[in-house]
C-alpha cells in the first residue's frame, strides 16, 4: 500500500534540505511489531485477531499514539498514523513521539468481557515496548476510557500503579478533566480561528460534519455552543441533513443514552436522511471530516463546495485532493493542529499522573486553549511568510523540530 503520508512529508523534507541518511532515518519507524491475539468467543470457538504497533519516532520524548479497533487496520496504515503522530507532537511542541496501533477486530460484533480479555493480552504481549517513558497509548476509532482502563490494570499488575502508563482514562483513575472533549475542543477552538483569520462569521456558519463518534460529536456541540449552525452529520451507516440546524444537544443526549453510535439512525428528529457523498458535497461554510482517512479523494474532490476544511480526522484528504483544493483556494486546516487538541490534553494528563497531582478542568482547557493558539499563530505565521500552504508549514515546523532533537541527541 503506498503510504499517504509521504507526498506531504517528503516535500517538507526537501524544504529541510535533509540528507538522504537523514531523510531515511526521519521517515523509517524506530520499531513496528505485529502479532497473533487468540480469542475465545463467548458463544464458544477460537477467532485470532492481530495486534499492531508502531513506533515511529521517540527524539522529543516517549512514543505516544491512540489504539485503534477496527476491523480494516493493518501495518501500512499504522505506520502512516505513527508518523503523523511525530509531526503532530513536534508541531504543538509537546515532549512526545509519536506512535499508533491496535487490533483488527470490530468492536461493535465482541461484548464488553471478550474486548476486555483482548484488550489486556494486547498490552501483554507488548509487555516490554509500553511505558510512561517509553510508549504510552491513548483513545482512537473503536476505543475509550473503558479500553483504557483495562490497559492501567494489566500494566500494573505486573509493574505497580501506574496511571501515567495511558491517558484518556476514566476520571476516576486518574484521567484528566477535560480529556474526553479535548480533541472535539481543539476541532472547534482551531475552526473559530481559521475562521476569524478567514472573515468567515462563526455565529451563523453551516457546517458539515463527517463522523459523529468522541471528534465529531463534540465538535459538533462546542461549535453548535458558539452559534454555528452544525447542518449535516454522518456515521458510518448514515447521514441526516437539516437546513435550519440540527439539535445537536439532543441528539448527543439520546445518542449516549443508547451508548451505542448505531443508533443515530434511530434518533427521532426532523432531518432528512443523506449518503456520506452527499454530506461532503453539501454547499456549505465548513466542512469538517471526522472519521477515517482518505474520504476527500480525487474523486470526489471536485463536488466540494465547503469554503473551508476542517480536518478533525487523521489523513482525511489524500494528497490528490489536497492539490486540487489548493489550486481551488479552498483552504484547508490540516490534521496536525486541527486534531492536537486530544494529545495535548493526553501530555496534560501524563504530567498531572507523574505528579501525583490534579488540575481542574478550566485549567486544563485553558492550557489546552494556550498551547494549540501558539501552535496556530506559528503555523499561520510561518505560512504567511513563505507564501506556503497551512499543511506545508505545519509539516516544516514538526519536521524541523525533530530533525533538530534527532541532531542534537547524536547518533
Ligand atoms: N479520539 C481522539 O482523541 C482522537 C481521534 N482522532 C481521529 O479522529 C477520527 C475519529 O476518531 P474518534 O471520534 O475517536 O472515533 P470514534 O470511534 O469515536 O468515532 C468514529 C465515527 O466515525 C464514523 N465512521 C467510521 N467510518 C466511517 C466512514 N467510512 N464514513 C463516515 N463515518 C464513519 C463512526 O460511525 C463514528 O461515528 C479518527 O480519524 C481518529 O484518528 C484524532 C485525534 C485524537
Ligand atoms: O491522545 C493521544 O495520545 C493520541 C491521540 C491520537 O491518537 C491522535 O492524535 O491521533
Amino acid at each position: 500500500m503506498e503510504s499517504a503520508i509521504s507526498p506531504f512529508l517528503h516535500p517538507a523534507l526537501d524544504r529541510l534540505g535533509v540528507s538522504d541518511e537523514m531523510r531515511h532515518l526521519m521517515i523509517t519507524p524506530y520499531r513496528e511489531v505485529k502479532f497473533g491475539l487468540p480469542l475465545v468467543c463467548h458463544e464458544g470457538g477460537l477467532k485470532l485477531y492481530t495486534g499492531f504497533r508502531v513506533q515511529h519516532n521517540h527524539s522529543r520524548g516517549p512514543f505516544k499514539g491512540g489504539l485503534r479497533f477496527h476491523p480494516d487496520v493493518d501495518l501500512a496504515h499504522f505506520r502512516d498514523l505513527a508518523s503523523v503522530m511525530t509531526w503532530k507532537c513536534a508541531l504543538v511542541d509537546i515532549p512526545f513521539g509519536g506512535a499508533k496501533g491496535g487490533i483488527n477486530c470490530n468492536p461493535h460484533e465482541l461484548n464488553s468481557s471478550e474486548l476486555e480479555v483482548l484488550t489486556k493480552r494486547f498490552v501483554d504481549r507488548l509487555d516490554e515496548m509500553l511505558g510512561p517513558d517509553r510508549d504510552i497509548p491513548a483513545p482512537d476509532m473503536g476505543t475509550s476510557p473503558r479500553e483504557m482502563a483495562w490497559i492501567m490494570e494489566a500494566h500494573s499488575k505486573d509493574h505497580g500503579y501506574e496511571p501515567g502508563i495511558v491517558t484518556g482514562k476514566p476520571i476516576q483513575l486518574g484521567g484528566s478533566p477535560g480529556r474526553l472533549a479535548a480533541t472535539g475542543r481543539g476541532v472547534a477552538l482551531v475552526t473559530c480561528w481559521a475562521c476569524e483569520n478567514l472573515g468567515i462569521e462563526v455565529q451563523g456558519a453551516r457546517i458539515a460534519i463527517q463522523g459523529f463518534g468522541n471528534v465529531g460529536s463534540h465538535a459538533a456541540n462546542f461549535l453548535h455552543d458558539f452559534g454555528a449552525k452544525v447542518v449535516a452529520i454522518s456515521n458510518r451507516h448514515s447521514g441526516f441533513y437539516q437546513g435550519d440546524g440540527l439539535d445537536i444537544p439532543g441528539i448527543i443526549k439520546s445518542r449516549n443514552e443508547s451508548d451505542d453510535d448505531l443508533t443515530l439512525q434511530q434518533i427521532d428528529f426532523a432531518a432528512g436522511e443523506i449518503s456520506n457523498e452527499e454530506l461532503l458535497a453539501l454547499d456549505v461554510d465548513i466542512l469538517i471530516p471526522a472519521a477515517v482517512e482518505a474520504t476527500i479523494h480525487q474523486n470526489n474532490v471536485d463536488q466540494l463546495r465547503a469554503r473551508l476544511i476542517v480536518e478533525a480526522a487523521n489523513l482525511p484528504v489524500t494528497a490528490e485532493a489536497d492539490a486540487t483544493l489548493q489550486e481551488r483556494g479552498i483552504p484547508v486546516i490540516p490534521d496536525l493542529l486541527a486534531n492536537a487538541g486530544g494529545v495535548t490534553v493526553s501530555y496534560l494528563e501524563w504530567v498531572q499522573n507523574r505528579q501525583r497531582y490534579s488540575w481542574t478542568e478550566s485549567e486544563v482547557n485553558n492550557k489546552l486553549e494556550s498551547t494549540l493558539h501558539n501552535a496556530w499563530k506559528q503555523l499561520t505565521e510561518s505560512a504567511k511568510s513563505t507564501g506556503s500552504s497551512r499543511r506545508e508549514a505545519a509539516y516544516t515546523i514538526g519536521t524541523q523540530r525533530v530533525k533538530e532533537a534527532i541532531e542534537l541527541r547524536g547518533f
